[in-house]
């Protein structure tokens, strides 16, 4: 079935043109975190962003997969412009294109591995593809912990679920913020490793945000958001 959250042009997987994202503030009046002139990213695409703590990177997260719609300007994701859907409209065009790997997994709890990487599919509406699931969870090196829960896995193997979860409805890009930022260093070696690589494998392109420098050293394009945002170059201008 055609994707209708599309336009199968094969062209850039992002194009961000003009964002100005605007937050209200507990205290009265608004702060801009966002002011992106530019800012895109190529079909298979990697990346790395990196940015100061309250630099705004989640919510130019949380904007691009449509989890929250900006003040004003223009997020084109697989060609189709967000500003033009609905809250529900947005809901169906992330499960269609795109994955996320949070920096706390959230697994869901009651659910096993195998079922919260089939449930990756059900929000993505494809058919739950059981063996797509079993063959996810092989390739994290979790085969023997597929009927596992979340509480009943180290952290290291809870966010390796969250990656085959994340890739279960084989987006066209995957948005993974800080997921090394919470695993013991062996393990963020493996689960960079298996995001980057599977990433490589599917054609699917990946926006990493992270702080750590052997993180950005595995990537070729690293794009420091205080060079793309304008709001934290006027700031730093007038220091
Ligand atoms: N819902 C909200 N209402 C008001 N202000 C908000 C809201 N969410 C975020 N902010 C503000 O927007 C700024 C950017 O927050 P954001 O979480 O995007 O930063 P970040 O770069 O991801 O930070 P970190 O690296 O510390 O996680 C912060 O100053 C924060 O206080």
């Amino acid at each position: 079935m055609p994707n209708p959250y599309s336009d199968g042009s094969g062209g850039e997987v992002l194009q961000i043109t003009n964002l100005i994202m605007r937050y209200d503030q507990p205290g009265g009046g608004s702060l801009t975190v966002l002011d992106i002139p530019e800012f895109s990213i190529g079909t298979g695409e990697q990346l790395a962003m990196v940015g100061q703590s309250g630099g705004g990177k989640t919510t130019l997260l949380h904007l691009i997969a449509g989890l929250l719609a900006p003040t004003s300007g223009s997020i084109k994701l697989a060609g189709v412009e967000l500003s033009t859907l609905s809250e529900q409209g947005r809901d169906r065009c992330r499960a269609a294109n795109v994955g996320y790997v949070f920096q706390t997994f959230n697994l869901l709890p009651a659910f096993t591995a195998l079922e919260n990487v089939q449930l990756g599919m059900a929000f993505g509406q494809r058919p739950v593809d059981t063996a797509r699931a079993k063959d996810l969870l092989d390739r994290v090196g979790l085969s023997d912990r597929m009927t596992y829960k979340p509480r009943q896995l180290s952290v290291g193997q809870q966010q390796r679920v969250a990656i085959a979860r994340a890739l279960a409805g084989k987006p066209k890009l995957l948005l993974a913020d800080e997921p090394t930022a919470n695993v013991d260093p062996a393990s963020a070696d493996s689960v960079l490793d298996l995001i980057i690589n599977s990433c490589r494998d599917e054609d699917i392109a990946l926006l990493m945000v992270t702080h750590a420098m052997e993180v950005t050293e595995r990537f070729s394009r690293v794009d420091r958001l205080d060079e793309i945002n304008r709001v934290l170059l006027a700031t730093q201008s007038e220091n």
